[in-house]
């Protein structure tokens, strides 16, 4: 298979296909060449209020959210299906619209995403309340029970940087849960998702269950966000846009999800075997050009093998192979767009100008496309900006450390706390160091743990709420008590 030659571009709303209201386009670059690959309807108010309308209307109608469970995860299932059928032409959509590596998407993109669906197929006949016993009413007694209902419609807002995969993280619990969902993806990162509101028609969803609003962030997310037809945000992206959902949503107490920036620190005990931590730290740090809020670009090493790993490290950074993605050599591809590799850039120069010692990499590629090399920094400090603020590039920073305690300190100084690793091969240390590491998730010798079944999400500035697991479930329902005096 090869580059597709055309991609859907409309919005889907109340099943049907449909420009922008305005006739509006925006046009959606490759990073890798900077071309355009798709011109895509630019929604603006009228058109979210119509994807809105359609989503209401369908939920408070019924249809969907009265549906019996096993139907719900009937269709969860069909879609799936038919993105396991299509997974190849998704990768390559993935592939042409983010950039990045063929090969990724294979690996990890296509297959979490279908799985995701699955399992959340397999919950929407299992919403069960509970029944509570209580002391009862003026001396008689009661029966209490509780229900799980839907919460109504939920706005899904969705970053560029794994769009298929976080979609449908949103996308699966939403549905088993029995709401209805507007859908709205980065202007970077449009085509795989407006892919997949085909896949959703085809799979037989009513209409309005799935809508899809494609549009700038400021304008059309914004819109969704204060709309007063809506009844949940779930967010992923930047922590400065986190807050500004949060601020818009309190006035109506909309229930919010966000998986917002990260800062990871990589901890490389004394003990750790580095033929296996070189591998995964670089993976931790590179995978996706290191545009994920998991990237583990703080490498802290305990000082006896901090030389070993600086060397080791600065070598996988040189052995990668940059290019274009659907090349089977190709180990990584470009940034998103050329604003978000100049901010790069502007960070690295930061950290050589704060005087940290560059061992890798370190420029921009300036012919086509948004590439930047795999850069490594060693002799980090607490107050650079390469070690505080979030770079979501192929960029890292190893920093020594002398003690557990230290390394606990050093890992905890940031306002993030979304994910750590730990390498290390004592048990003990692994588990005594993991609950002292304020995040949301730690791997012991490995990189973000990652699947369906378990939560994700982060502490501190990281953001509110899990996606994924059973917990995702939950935050698209409200629990309701009802209690019967005998
Ligand atoms: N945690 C994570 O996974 C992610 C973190 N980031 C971080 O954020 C930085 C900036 O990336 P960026 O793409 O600008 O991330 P944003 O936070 O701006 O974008 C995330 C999503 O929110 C939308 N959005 C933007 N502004 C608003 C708004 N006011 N109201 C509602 N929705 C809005 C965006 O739409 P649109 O793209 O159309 O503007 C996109 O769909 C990155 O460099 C990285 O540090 C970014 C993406 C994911
Ligand atoms: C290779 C992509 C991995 C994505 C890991 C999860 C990222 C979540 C996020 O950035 O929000």
């Amino acid at each position: 298979m090869s580059a597709p030659t055309s991609y859907p571009n409309r919005n889907f709303i109340a099943g049907e296909w449909r420009a922008a209201a305005s006739g509006a386009t925006f046009a959606k670059l490759a990073p890798t060449s900077g071309a355009v690959l798709a011109e895509v309807a630019n929604a603006g108010a009228a058109d979210v209020d119509a994807a809105v309308a359609a989503a209401r209307a369908q939920f408070d109608g019924g249809e969907w959210s009265r549906l019996p469970g096993a139907e719900r995860g009937r269709l969860l299932n069909k879609l799936a299906d038919l993105l396991a059928r299509d997974a190849e032409r998704f990768a390559h959509i993935l592939a042409m619209e983010q950039g990045r590596p063929l090969m990724e998407m294979r690996m990890l993109d296509l297959p979490m995403s279908v799985d995701t669906l699955r399992y959340f197929a397999g919950w929407a006949d299992k919403l069960e309340g509970r029944q509570i016993p209580t002391a009862g009413f003026m001396g008689r007694p009661t029966l209490n029970y509780t229900i799980r209902e839907a919460i109504g419609v939920a706005a899904l807002i969705v970053p560029w940087n794994a769009p298929l995969m976080i979609g449908i993280w949103k996308l699966a619990p939403a549905l088993a849960a029995g709401c209805t969902v507007v859908l709205k993806p980065s202007e970077d990162a449009p085509l795989a998702l407006t892919a997949l509101a085909e896949l959703a028609a085809e799979a037989g969803f009513p209409a309005g269950v799935f809508n899809l609003v494609n549009g700038m962030g400021p304008e059309a997310g914004a819109t969704l966000v204060k709309h007063p037809g809506v009844d949940k945000i779930s967010f992923t992206g930047s922590t400065e846009v986190g807050r500004i959902i949060a601020r818009e949503a309190a006035p109506l107490f909309k229930r919010l999800t966000l998986e917002l920036g990260g800062k990871a620190p990589q901890i490389i005990c004394q003990d750790a075997d580095l033929n296996i931590a070189i591998m995964g730290v670089a993976m931790g740090l590179f995978v996706n050009q290191g545009q994920t809020c998991a990237a583990g670009t703080r490498i802290l090493v305990h000082r006896s093998r901090y030389d070993d790993v600086v060397g080791a490290l600065a070598g996988a950074a040189k052995s990668v192979t940059l290019g274009d993605p659907l090349d089977a050599n190709t180990r990584m591809g470009a940034l998103i767009n050329a604003r978000h590799r100049d901010r790069v850039a502007s960070l690295i120069e930061s950290g050589i100008a704060e005087g940290a010692a560059l061992v890798a990499g370190g420029e921009a590629l300036p012919d086509s496309g948004f590439f930047v090399r795999p850069t490594v920094f060693a002799g980090g400090t607490p107050q650079m900006r390469i070690m505080r603020e979030e770079i979501f590039g192929p960029v890292g920073v190893v920093v020594p450390f002398d003690s557990d305690e230290e390394a606990v300190r050093l890992a905890n100084d940031t306002p993030f706390g979304l994910s750590a690793s730990l390498w290390t091969q004592d048990v003990a240390r692994a588990h005594t160091l993991a609950p002292k590491l304020r995040v949301g998730a730690v791997a012991i010798n490995g990189w973000s743990p990652l699947d369906a079944r378990l939560p994700w999400g982060g502490y501190k500035d990281s953001g509110v709420g899990r996606d994924l697991s059973r917990l995702a479930l939950d935050a698209y329902t409200e629990e309701k008590v009802v209690s019967l005096v005998m």
